[in-house]
């Protein structure tokens, strides 16, 4: 494979570097950032060309880092370096997974259908469709329209069995009693998550790879998002779509916690998506620019309760 990196490893080990780039093809994506030389912060040899494996791979710096490390813990010496052991286990990240003490309420492993609606009226619309799971994603700089909105969705949720999680907007949420709030990374800095917690509330928090992972696990959310799976035009993603293979291997980082699945999901890729053990499919085009959005409903309903694999 041609090497799109001016390596720095010395000669013997460019062979390993490219087997492992070879056996883990499934996993390479498009790489959004680019790379010319990569920093090495240790010298261990398995460390770095691990890590220069995972930037050909189109791993963002982070999670190769992440991984390197993972693998030079399971596997630290050079000569007896196996290929095929690409580490999944949780510890080797540090993943602790939920823990009992620290840990937010809980929510069912498989929330199931999962649709984020842009207004209050759509909640309720989804709702009375039989979607068990709904988030409220009013995006709006007028803040007495955000609180409005916030209100007539938890007010609508009261009436209906199925959850509702409000994004961004935590304090509202807790403010009208919403079931939980969906926090994005960059929320996460200013977020008080000790007063979401004592409130009753779940969260769920978005990930779009491994560094992003072992944050979410610090703060022991109710679920965790991993996206975007496929491409998605519905906003402009910082990272590149992480395709199946990617989220095959980050649920078995993550899988002691609810998972929810995100970004460009349709009736045509749902089951592929749930083979890779997710409990829950998150989508927002498939229904609410459905021709039909009852029949895209229930197709998408059946096919999540005929597929859906045991977790
Ligand atoms: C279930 C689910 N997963 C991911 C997201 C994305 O949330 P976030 O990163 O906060 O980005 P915005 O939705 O605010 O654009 C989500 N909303 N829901
Ligand atoms: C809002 C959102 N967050 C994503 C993430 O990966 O964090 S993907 C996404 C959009 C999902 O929309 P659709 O189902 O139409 O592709």
């Amino acid at each position: 494979m041609a090497s799109k990196l001016n390596s720095q490893l010395p000669k013997p080990y460019l062979t390993i570097r490219d087997q492992l780039i070879a056996q883990y093809h499934p996993l390479q994506i498009e790489q959004r950032e680019h790379h010319t030389f990569c920093n090495f912060s240790d010298t261990n040899p398995v460390y770095q060309i691990v890590k220069e494996a995972c930037i050909e791979l189109g791993f963002i710096e982070i999670d190769a880092e992440a991984i390197a490390q993972a693998w030079q813990k399971n596997n630290p010496l050079i000569d007896q370096f196996n290929h095929l052991d690409w580490p999944v286990t949780p510890d080797l990240f540090q993943i602790k997974g939920p823990n009992s003490e620290t840990s937010f309420p809980t929510c069912p492993k498989k929330l199931g259908l999962y649709v984020v609606a842009p207004t209050a009226d759509w909640i309720e619309k989804l709702f009375i469709a039989g979607v068990p799971t709904v988030q409220l994603r009013f995006k709006s700089d007028n803040h007495h329209a955000i609180r409005q909105e916030v209100k007539k969705a938890v007010e609508i949720a009261k009436e209906f069995p199925g959850q509702l999680f409000i994004n961004d907007f935590w304090e509202l949420a807790i403010e009208f009693g919403a079931y939980g709030v969906h926090l994005g990374q960059e929320d996460l800095d200013t977020a008080d998550f000790n007063v979401i917690k004592t409130n009753g509330l779940r969260l769920g928090i978005s990930t779009h790879g491994v560094a992003e992972m072992q944050r979410a696990d610090q703060i022991s959310p109710s679920y965790i998002a991993l996206g975007a799976i496929f491409p998605t035009n519905l906003k402009i993603m910082p990272t590149a779509p992480q395709g199946l293979a990617r989220l095959d291997f980050y649920t078995k980082l993550v899988g002691s916690y609810p998972l929810v699945g995100i970004g460009g999901v349709d009736e045509t890729n749902l089951d592929a998506v749930l083979k890779c053990r997710v409990g829950s499919v998150a989508m927002v085009r498939s229904v609410i620019n459905a021709p039909d959005y009852r029949a895209a409903i229930s197709q998408l309903q059946a096919k999540i309760q005929t597929t859906q694999v045991d977790i």
